[in-house]
């Protein structure tokens, strides 16, 4: 690989094979990797290798780290041309994009519709219990829009998935029928439209965009329009107009209908007609399952504990979840370490809420409970099997959760530290090696920091 910047010049063979990959992509629906990848710049094809410019060596590791497999991958699939892939660092090319990237893909119909965000699809969301109904809702409105449920309503906290769902029905309606057109934005958004139409005199083309133009109206965090009176007046006769047409409408909000405040009866009954349901803060396991389908999209290689500690410090929010796991991920792809719950807790230590206090007796009580030995044994020197292993264990959580120093450690035990020190690395080797052993650990953990 060469660092040194050069200017940019092409070969027709590297372009061509650069848009047959693009293409390919976007075929297997990895849109969400085109922000990076579409931004480097096929060079050459040289001795099977593609070379790609890319604007500096911090965009090329991280695109290195995170998308070589998928790009090696799909040249093998459009090509036998070049099996490989090279980086050159090329003057002047775009710098990176943030790290999420909202790529705007062209499909046959046409542009995707303004401001629906390809990256919120049914595929990239995790579906669980305290989401099942409105995913399921969300479904069946975008199979069979304007005929079932309408209106959809889905209210939740913020940062569960309202939005993303709605836009994955207008994603989902709109990649089978390009022809559909599909108004997405904010009960916000739709009162500052209203505005500035008034203000300058173009309603009639307002009341075109929302009424003639529309056969899927998406609005989000509806809660907005309240107390909005002429705003809510254009919102009822917008509604009732696609309504009777048997177009789609989709609305969210942070509360039932019932509970906006200032919105008027006859709209609180409109958005009741169809059907309303809720997302509710997501259990451990759904966040689990959240943080590794993300780390799967970033190419993030996460381990499970890495992912049970991740999860068990955020609770509440998918989004501060997902900030988390982008951050990690960033300052994993620049420094080059290894992805460990030591590494995390350092990255995280703004964002993560302080840790419970977890002291060394507690672990051993809770240890003893749980292997059903006495709390004394733990601490005496019986090299019966089962005691041994559950002092080994102790010993671990001691050093993991309580962060004490092997001889503060070593002292509860009434040992010596290097007992503690070859303890802690017998378990570590366990915990990567023995199922069981992961299962006892995470249970032990998941009892001691209360979740
Ligand atoms: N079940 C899920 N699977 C995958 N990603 C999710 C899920 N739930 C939420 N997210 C992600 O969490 C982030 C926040 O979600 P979203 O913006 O949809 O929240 P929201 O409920 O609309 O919040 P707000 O009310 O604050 O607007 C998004 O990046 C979204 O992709």
């Amino acid at each position: 690989m060469n660092a040194l910047a050069r200017p940019l010049t092409h070969t027709p063979s590297a372009e061509n094979l650069w848009e047959r990959m693009l293409d390919c992509l976007r075929q297997d629906k990895r849109d969400y990797a085109l922000g990076w990848i579409g931004r480097m710049q096929p060079l050459e094809v040289r001795e099977g290798v593609l070379v790609l410019g890319v604007p500096d060596r911090f965009y090329r590791d991280w695109v290195d780290d995170h998308y070589r497999a998928l790009m090696e991958a799909t040249l093998a699939k459009v090509t036998n041309e070049a099996t490989s892939l090279a980086y050159e660092v090329v003057e002047g090319l775009a710098p990176a994009p943030t790290l999420q990237p909202a790529p705007q893909v062209k499909s046959a119909g046409g542009a995707r519709p303004p401001r629906l965000n390809a990256r919120f699809t049914f595929q990239s969301f995790v579906v669980a219990d305290s989401n099942q109904l409105a995913a399921a809702a969300a479904h069946a409105v975008a199979e069979s829009p304007g005929r079932a449920y309408n209106p959809l309503y889905v209210y939740g906290g913020t940062g569960l998935g309202k939005t993303h769902l709605l836009h994955a029905i207008g994603n989902k309606i709109w990649e089978r029928d390009p022809t559909q057109r599909v108004v997405y934005l904010s009960s916000e958004q739709f009162t500052n439209e209203y505005i500035e139409s008034v203000r300058e005199q173009r309603m009639p083309e307002f009341r075109r965009k929302f009424r003639d133009e529309c056969d899927v109206l998406l609005i989000d965090d509806v809660q907005f329009l309240g107390r909005k009176e002429e705003t809510q007046r254009e919102f009822f006769h917008t509604f009732n107009t696609l309504h009777e047409l048997g177009k789609a409408i989709i609305l969210t909000s942070d509360m039932v209908p019932a509970e906006v405040p200032g919105l008027e009866e006859r709209l609180r009954s409109r958005f009741s007609m169809g059907l309303i349901t809720d997302i509710q803060e997501p259990s451990f396991e759904t966040r689990v399952a959240i943080l590794q389908k993300k780390a799967a999209l970033e190419g993030l290689d996460l381990p499970d504990e890495v992912a049970h500690f991740i999860a068990r410090a955020i609770q509440k929010n998918v989004r501060e979840l997902e900030g988390a796991l982008v951050k990690v991920s960033a300052i994993h792809s620049l420094s080059r370490q290894p992805v460990t719950v030591d590494f995390v807790s350092h990255v995280l230590k703004d964002v993560l809420p302080t840790r419970q206090v977890v002291d060394v007796e507690s672990i051993q009580r809770e240890v003893a409970r749980y292997y059903k030995v006495p709390v004394e044994a733990l601490k005496e020197d019986r090299r019966h099997k089962a005691l041994a292993h559950a002092r080994q264990v102790a010993m671990y959580l001691s050093r993991k959760l309580t962060k004490g120093s092997f001889p503060e450690i070593a002292a509860r035990f009434n040992k010596d530290h290097s007992t503690v020190i070859s303890a802690v690395r017998k378990v570590e080797k366990l915990r990567e090696t023995d199922a069981g052993v992961k299962r006892e650990l995470d249970e032990l953990e998941s009892k001691l920091v209360g979740e």
